[in-house]
């Protein structure tokens, strides 16, 4: 026994936990349609890693999951173990029970298990390698899998053979190899490809680096010389520098001597100088004290002279402003005229203002009155208009209720006539009639006059025969009157009496010239009232035209008074300007005033200062003859003690002279040394800016050059006309060509490896091809003979043939399947019947079974289309495979059930969830034990 138990839950149809224990031999899955059997098969393939949704009959991968029914929910996770027995040693580990565990999660989070620990699906699968158990093997066949068998293109039919040949693992080595190979081969052209590109840069930039090599040889000798050049040019400038340096020691101390001595003379200059230069200072003291004398003669004389001159313009000014006050006086006098004369302006237009606001305020009112007037008429115009539109109503409904009474009348009439059966014919008769006899009666009755006068005239014997007569005529006339009373009696009989009712007060024909009555007063009223609107609309036209004329005059009265009012204000300005003129000329006359007066003050003021004056002069001649007297003294001694100096500076002269040469020969070696320094202090810049290197670190070397200048430039020039026939150079070169050596190195190496990398996969491939082949032929020749005498086992006769599509092709090749039943023609499989199919596919099954035994095998439905002497072949065949390995096998075949030890019952107790029931048969059929009721559906013989 391989298959040792399937573990459910949640899985399609089976929400409960659900627990299939297999036994031996041919156990029969069993129970009605849909009750879950085949979801057991699917379950099965899903657990063995089943991708492929189609094939578990699903929509998408969560559709496994426990659905729910009415009753229950759906679940979120779905579970199977199958546990395996591995005694044979069958699975390439070697434990004796392996549990294989699938479950999914509604998230779509997926995991697989093999004895609990988490694995990959390429390891569930890679345990069922060759093992005929499997996604794609033959252990699982299904009605449906039977037709793809037979009806697939020969070359997809291998896979029977393959797995029977074990060559399934070789076949994925081997398409392992070759995409290796492939991917090799790829990585070679690959590298290839790389290593021509890196070839040319390396050659390129070998050229490149040598000649980089030569430039920076060239260089470096090139800076070699600068330097020595520089080196030489700087030791003969610190030679010099060092001699220049002595020389200027010695001239220094000499300058140092010769200022001590020039000190010496100035400080004896410098007390014979004191000595003047305070006689100097009385002298000067005594010429500052005469100058200022003399200063303070001239400034009274000039104060004198300003005096006497600004009094007499001070009595010039006096005259000029008596003259002026009497201009003044004239201006004032003509001002206060013009003033008047303003003031009565100003009167005038304040009266002419005035009248202009009364006038604006009598049309202001006639424009409030006439616009009053306006708006009471329009309240006029509103009611009637409103009296106009109810009246329109009223007249409206009238009319409809006219309408209504109008139709009123001619239906009671109509009905009226009709019930008194008036007829218009016979009453025109009657009147006929009753006008007839009056004419007749009253013709009788003249008759009877003219009778009666005639009689009068006549003598009594014929008055009485004509009087007779008359009465037997007057009987007549009686009969007469007697037909006209009957015929008006008649008559009003025929004449209808509902007229009266229609004409009394409250009858209907009343009441309709009430309502003809009411429209027309409403229409006349209307009239009355649109008038009265026309009348009220054609005032208030009149009363906005001459609101309008108002409007026009009160705008020319408002502009006048606005022209009257800039009048006045102009008025007023001048006023006010004639007013400050007049006021600025009485300012200005008693300015004129007091100036003569001031001037008269000043004039006197003057004469006093002027004899002050005077007095001073005559002190100020005295005090100058004394000073003059003190000045003749002190220039004396002063051009003595001058002669003694000029002979001191004579002396002090000489020495400066040689102080003088010597301190500049001093300074023109200074100069030398600091040019001589710029020098030095230039060579180690433009090296260091050349060079970017100090020349400092060089110093030593300068004292080991041997060759002179001119040799060294030589040389220098030479190099540098090397250097540049060099021409451009790529500085980088060497490091670069390093670089692409370093790749270029190593691709060669990985190319090497690759080389030698496909060598061993196509001798692999190779191998791996040969092997296979051999197997799949040995297996395939197997299988052959198996088919042929299953074939006949099965079809109780006939023949069966299998045949490679491209014998030299043994890998590739399709395998045809010809199938000839007893007495028929050897026929290609797609012209059998369902039956034959079947049988022919499952002849197929059993001759791979002869060859390699799939450890279980589960069989869904295929007997299903197999009459019953062809079920009986196949369950003879299947009880003699039973006996050395498992099957299950899922029927609705009484004889197939019958061949089983093991019946397993699924139901639907409850609706949409199913369960197992199992039931185990004795050796001779009997129940022997029973772990549930016997499902609905287990057919029974
Ligand atoms: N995810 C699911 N959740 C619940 N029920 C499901 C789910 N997927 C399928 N089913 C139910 O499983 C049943 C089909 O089961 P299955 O095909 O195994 O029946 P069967 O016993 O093989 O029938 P038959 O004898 O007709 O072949 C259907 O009733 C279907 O509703």
């Amino acid at each position: 026994m391989f298959l040792k138990s399937i573990q459910i839950f949640g899985f399609k149809s089976f929400a409960d936990r659900s627990v299939i224990e297999f036994r031996d031999g041919i156990s029969a899955l069993l129970g009605p349609n849909g009750c879950g059997k085949s979801n057991v098969v699917d379950s099965i393939k899903w657990v063995l890693g089943e991708q492929s949704t189609k094939t578990l009959r699903a929509e998408k991968m969560e559709d496994v999951i426990f659905n729910g029914t009415e009753n229950r929910k759906a679940l979120n996770v779905a579970e199977v173990t199958l546990t395996l027995s591995n005694d044979d040693g069958v699975l390439p580990i070697e434990i004796p029970e392996i549990e294989v565990k699938r479950r999914l999660h509604r998230s779509g989070e997926s995991e697989y298990f093999i004895n609990s620990a988490p694995v990959k699906l390429r390891e569930v699968r890679e345990l069922f390698f060759d093992t005929g158990i499997g996604k794609s093997s033959y252990s699982i066949m299904e009605q449906g899998k039977i037709d793809q068998i037979l009806s697939n293109k020969p070359e997809e039919r291998r896979y029977i053979f393959e797995e029977a040949a074990g060559i399934t693992k070789y076949k994925l080595k081997g398409a392992e190899a070759e995409r290796k190979l492939q991917r090799t081969e790829e990585n070679m052209r690959q590298v290839e490809g790389i290593l021509r590109e890196v070839k040319r840069s390396y050659d390129t930039l070998k050229v490149q680096s040598e000649k980089t090599f030569s430039y920076r040889d060239l260089k470096e000798r090139i800076f070699d010389l600068e330097l020595d050049i520089q080196l030489l040019k700087l030791k003969g400038i610190l030679d010099d520098q060092h001699q220049k340096e002595e020389k200027l020691k010695e001239k220094s101390q000499k300058r140092d001597e010769l200022r001590s001595a020039i000190d010496t003379i100035n400080n004896l200059l410098e007390e014979n100088l004191d000595q003047v230069n305070s006689m100097e200072s009385s002298l000067i003291e005594a010429q500052k004290k005469l100058y200022g004398i003399d200063i303070e003669k001239s400034n009274r004389e000039s104060r004198r002279q300003i005096l006497t001159e600004r009094s007499s313009e001070l009595e010039q000014q006096a005259k000029t402003a008596v003259e002026r006050q009497s201009s003044i006086r004239e201006k004032i006098a003509s001002t206060g005229e013009g003033i008047s004369a303003r003031e009565a302006s100003l009167a005038e237009f304040d009266k002419r203002i005035g009248e202009i606001e009364e006038h604006i305020a009598s049309f202001t009112r006639n424009i409030e009155s006439a616009n009053g007037r306006i708006g009471e008429n329009e309240k006029h115009i509103a009611q009637n208009e409103k009296t106009v539109l109810s009246l329109e109503r009223q007249r409206e409904d009238l009319q409809v209720k006219l309408r209504e009474i109008t139709d009123d009348i001619v239906t009671q009439l109509d009905s009226k006539l009709k019930e008194t059966g008036y007829s218009r014919q016979e009453r025109a008769d009657m009147e006929e009639e009753i006008l007839n006899t009056i004419e007749s009666l009253s013709i009788q009755l003249k008759g009877k006059q003219s009778l009666v006068e005639d009689a009068l005239k006549l003598d009594e014997s014929e008055k009485q025969k004509t009087l007779s007569l008359v009465r037997d005529a007057f009987e007549a006339t009686g009969l007469a009157t007697k037909k006209l009373s009957e015929l008006f009696t008649r008559y009003r009989s025929a004449v209808p009496s509902f007229i009266d009712e229609f004409l009394a007060p409250e009858g209907i024909i009343t009441i309709k010239r009430e309502i003809d009555r009411n429209i027309e007063e409403a229409g006349t009223e209307m009239t009355r009232r649109r008038e009265e609107i026309a009348a009220l609309r054609e005032e208030n036209k009149n009363l906005s035209s001459k609101i309008e004329e108002y409007r026009r005059t009160l705008e020319e009265l408002r502009i006048s008074r606005a022209q009257m009012d800039t009048q006045k204000e102009a008025m007023k300005e001048s006023l006010a300007g004639l007013k400050r003129e007049l006021n600025d000329l009485e300012k200005q006359l008693a300015a004129a005033e007091a100036e003569a007066q001031r001037c008269k003050l000043n004039i006197e003021e003057n004469s006093a200062k002027i004899k002050a004056l005077d007095r001073e002069r005559v002190e100020l001649d005295q005090q100058e003859a004394k000073l003059k007297k003190e000045l003749t003294n002190l220039e004396a001694g002063i051009n003595d003690r001058n002669k003694e100096l000029l002979k001191k500076e004579d002396n002090l002269k000489q020495q400066m002279d040689q102080l003088g040469k010597i301190q500049s020969q001093v300074e023109q070696l200074q100069v030398n040394l600091a040019g001589l320094n710029a020098e030095v202090r230039n060579i180690y810049d433009n090296f260091r800016d050349r060079h970017s290197r100090d020349l400092n670190e060089y110093d030593s070397r300068m004292f080991e050059i041997r060759e002179d200048a001119k040799d060294l430039r030589d040389k220098l020039s030479k190099a540098k006309e090397e250097l540049k026939a060099l021409g451009q150079v790529n500085l980088m070169a060497p490091e670069e060509f390093s670089e692409v050596k370093e790749r270029y190195d190593f691709l060669n190496g990985q190319l090497d490896d690759l080389y030698k990398a496909r060598e061993d996969l196509t001798r692999i491939t190779k191998q791996i091809r040969v092997e296979s082949t051999e197997l799949f032929l040995d297996t395939y020749e197997k299988i052959k003979k198996n088919f042929h005498s299953m074939f006949r086992r099965l079809f109780g006769g006939g023949r069966g043939e299998l045949q490679l599509t491209e014998p030299n092709e043994v890998l590739t090749s399709g395998i045809e399947i010809y199938a000839q039943p007893p007495g028929k023609k050897l026929e290609n499989i797609s012209l059998l019947s369902g039956g034959e199919r079947s049988l022919t596919a499952v002849g197929l099954l059993f001759a791979t079974y002869m060859v390699k035994p799939s450890p279980f095998c589960i069989l869904d439905e295929i007997d299903a289309a197999l009459d019953e002497s062809n079920v009986g072949r196949f369950v003879n065949v299947l009880m003699e495979f039973g006996n050395k390995s498992q099957f299950i096998v899922i029927t609705h075949n009484k004889k197939t059930v019958a061949g089983a030890k093991t019946l397993l019952g699924v139901t639907m107790e409850e609706s949409g969830v199913s369960k197992i029931i199992a039931v185990r048969l004795a050796d001779d059929g009997n129940v022997v034990e029973e772990e549930v009721d016997e499902p609905d559906g287990v057919p029974t013989e």
